[in-house]
């Protein structure tokens, strides 16, 4: 479930465009960079650790998220993925030993979790959870509600949330009888992921982080996920994705593509870096630094 209350969520959001795909250049050896928008997510040496055990896991993670841009994180098992994205979300397993991270100019490390997504940032979760006892359109229209008047906007009313609603739903080619079902409740794994991008193309996020969305998705459904992404993303907002697959990689074609070890980024490039994970393994391409 994503725990989310994001920033720009208006009926009249227009059908998306993709922004232009900015132009790669070679900055230093096996390192590419996109010259994108302005900075949005600015994450410098974070490191954060388990609150229950005290143990590090985040070992001074750096990167740079600007507007429009797509950013692809791969790795091992264990290299710290989601965690980092947990992070980011003010996840309370995890306390933050140091660095930084700046979203939209503020630092979002002094925010509250609720703050963060009133500030434009969505977390999908790997394993998104039931709530039991609340339908998916009570919770969306409450969430939905709650940002309209963050935003000084007045609420909607049940007519105009329902065919909102309806809209969001064939984005993401839900039938509509999910709005009536408790959040999550008896969802297939491939509903709940579903769930999570009408969650997302309601409530609407600057920043979009979706860890592992395509786990468990059969083809049809990841080329709806792919598309409904397609449709949520503007150029000015921007998307973090989590995977272990080059499927949707190639569905979502992102800007940037990092691999993460021991907690750190080791190395960020291009789709190249997948074909080179693919033939090498992540240990020879996290080496070459
Ligand atoms: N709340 C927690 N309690 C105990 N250990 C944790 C917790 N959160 C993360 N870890 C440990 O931290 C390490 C990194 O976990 P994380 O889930 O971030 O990895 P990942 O890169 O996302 O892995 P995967 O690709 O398997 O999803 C793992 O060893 C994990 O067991």
């Amino acid at each position: 479930m994503a725990l989310s209350l994001p920033t720009h969520c208006s009926p009249t959001v227009a059908p998306l465009r993709r922004s232009p795909k900015p132009t790669l250049r070679r900055v230093n050896r096996r390192v590419c960079v996109a010259s994108g928008g302005s900075p949005l997510l600015q994450v410098n040496d974070l490191r954060a650790k388990i609150v229950e055990s005290n143990v590090e896991i985040l070992h001074g993670v750096n990167l740079t998220v600007n507007q429009g841009e797509v950013h692809a994180i791969m790795g091992k098992n264990g290299s710290g993925k989601s965690t980092f994205a947990k992070v980011l979300v003010g996840h309370p397993d995890y306390e933050v030993t140091g660095g930084s991270v700046v979203f939209k100019g503020e630092d979002l490390l002094e925010m509250e979790p609720e703050e963060r997504s009133l500030a434009g940032l969505f977390m999908s979760f790997q394993s998104p959870v039931e709530i039991p006892g609340v339908s998916n359109d009570e919770f969306l229209v409450m969430a939905y509600n709650a940002r309209r008047k963050k935003l000084g906007l007045p609420e909607l009313g049940p007519l105009e949330c329902f065919s909102y609603l309806m809209e969001k739903l064939e984005l993401v080619n839900m039938k509509p009888d999910f709005l009536n079902r408790n959040v999550n409740e008896g969802f297939s794994g491939g509903e709940r992921k579903r769930n999570e991008i009408l969650q997302l193309a309601v409530l609407g996020a600057d920043l979009a982080i979706l860890d592992e969305i395509d786990s468990g998705l059969d083809v049809d459904a990841l080329r709806d996920v792919a598309n409904a992404v397609h449709r949520i993303l503007t150029p000015e907002k921007s998307l973090l994705m989590i995977t272990h697959y080059r499927r949707i990689l190639d569905l979502l074609n992102p800007t940037h593509v990092h691999v993460m070890d021991k907690g750190k980024i080791a190395r960020t490039g291009d789709l190249s870096i997948v074909e080179a994970i693919e033939a090498d393994g992540y240990e020879t391409v996290s080496a070459l630094t």
